[in-house]
């Protein structure tokens, strides 16, 4: 082996909610450096890999220098003189080293840092750009999905759904799509004005009105694409992530949704009508709470072979929870977070469950996130065809689209494939 991994380290950075966060170095022996920031979310799912604080609370703030010294320490001795070009062999000696089922000893935020700057390092080291190293050719542009109305865990608003999308279909680039996203970001400001609501942002650099419904939302983003010029569901599609978890009742089994009850069924009748008001939505992320498989299972049948569902919060990631909801019916496409998981390996794997068995997969951003632009190679360099990254503004959101623009020049813009929604994957 002519070059080995003579250093990884770490420090304490922070993210765009302003809470501490990974940034993990990988240095070989010929000084070659690979550097990543790791996201942090909000709206977690209960099974997710743990994200190691000092103190154990995410969201007040509480620093992550517990599982930077594990990177300086633990990692950083058994990783001396490893093979940077092993991706599987270092994600499996992390995951031995920390012992636990959920990387809960030594954090997922220290596991995921190393492991992705171990593929910066080798890409760099190749001077190939990352999507190239883990990627080789035959690449395509993602479709995007762009979080331009905020509720839910991510905004102080009476909306309870938490993400209001709007995705490019028609287009002639990856370009051509981004331009058609901000033109109609900017008209939605036009129109959640005029509605004399404020325009002040939520955590994913989509607006924050105070509307009470999520239905008012829809509407204004029908508007917004008609008065920026678009037809709804021809050039611009919609999508939503519900994130149930938030208003799902464990006890009751109900869901608390906007000053009513509704139970499960009621909030299928709710979800159709939607539908059916609204024919430009194509995907569907998580409608049901975590805890509720059979119901979100019972929808994703009723209505799968019409709409992308998304599943989240209920299988985060993980390549044995994708087999669970496989076996289930419950949806027809995986989201995908590399700190759900905590490896760049593991979420290989999960990526390759979901196509082997028909599934489509949308990579996602996480709601506190940094300016490391991983995800974007990573979705090209994994075909995954959706990507979710937030509005087309605020840096930390808008770097990842910025990244997709250099890969399209890259790849030859009128040479580069886009991808087709849903991933060339037949509902029926
Ligand atoms: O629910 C989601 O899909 C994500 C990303 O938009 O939010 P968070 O990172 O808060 O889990
Ligand atoms: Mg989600």
């Amino acid at each position: 082996m002519s070059v080995y991994i003579e250093k990884v380290k770490a420090r304490e950075i922070f993210d765009s909610r302003g809470n501490p966060t990974v940034e993990a170095d990988v240095i070989l022996s010929d000084g070659t450096l690979g550097r990543a920031e790791v996201p942090s979310g909000a709206s977690t799912g209960e099974l997710e890999a743990v994200e190691l604080r000092d103190g154990g609370d995410r969201l007040q703030g509480k620093g992550v220098s517990k599982a930077v010294n594990n990177v300086n320490t633990e990692i950083n001795k058994i990783l001396h003189g490893a093979d940077p070009f092993n991706q599987a062999q270092i994600d499996q000696a992390m995951i031995d080293l920390d012992g636990t089922k959920n990387k809960a000893r030594l954090g997922a935020n220290a596991i995921l840092g190393v492991s992705m700057a171990t593929c910066r390092a080798a890409a760099n080291y190749q001077k190939v750009p990352l999507y190239r190293y883990l990627g080789g050719t035959d690449l395509e542009l993602p479709q995007t999905f762009h979080n331009v109305i905020n509720g839910g865990e991510h905004a102080d608003n009476g909306i309870d759904m938490q993400e209001f999308m709007i995705t490019p279909v028609e287009r002639t680039s990856f370009r051509d799509g981004f331009e058609k996203i901000a033109n109609t970001y900017h008209t939605l400001k036009k129109v959640i004005e005029a509605a004399g609501y404020q325009t002040g942002l939520g955590d994913e650099g989509g607006f924050a009105p105070d509307l009470n419904s999520s239905e008012e939302a829809l509407k204004m983003l029908h508007e917004a694409i008609e008065k920026a010029g678009y037809t709804p569901g021809k050039e611009i599609a919609i999508a939503f992530d519900a994130a149930a978890s938030h208003f799902y009742d464990h006890d009751s089994g109900n869901y608390n949704f906007e000053g009513t009850v509704k139970t499960p069924d009621e909030m299928g009748d709710y979800y159709v009508k939607l539908l059916s008001e609204f024919p430009e939505i194509i995907s569907i992320e998580d409608p049901y709470g975590e805890d509720d498989w059979d119901n979100f299972a019972k929808f994703a049948k009723k209505v799968g072979d019409q709409v992308q569902i998304v599943t989240d919060d209920n299988v985060c990631t993980n390549p044995e929870l994708f087999r669970k909801a496989i076996k289930m019916g419950m949806a027809n496409s995986f989201l995908i977070k590399l700190n759900q998981i905590g490896t760049v390996t593991e979420t290989l794997e999960a990526i390759r469950i979901a196509r082997k068995n028909g599934y489509t997969t949308m990579m996602s951003h996480r709601s506190g996130e940094t300016g490391d632009t991983f995800v974007a190679d990573f979705t090209v360099a994994t075909n995954s065809s959706q990507l979710k990254s937030g509005a087309p503004a605020r840096s930390e959101r808008v770097e990842k689209y910025n990244q997709l623009l250099r890969i399209e020049e890259e790849l030859g813009e009128n040479g580069s494939r886009l991808a087709k929604f849903p991933n060339d994957v037949d509902f029926d």
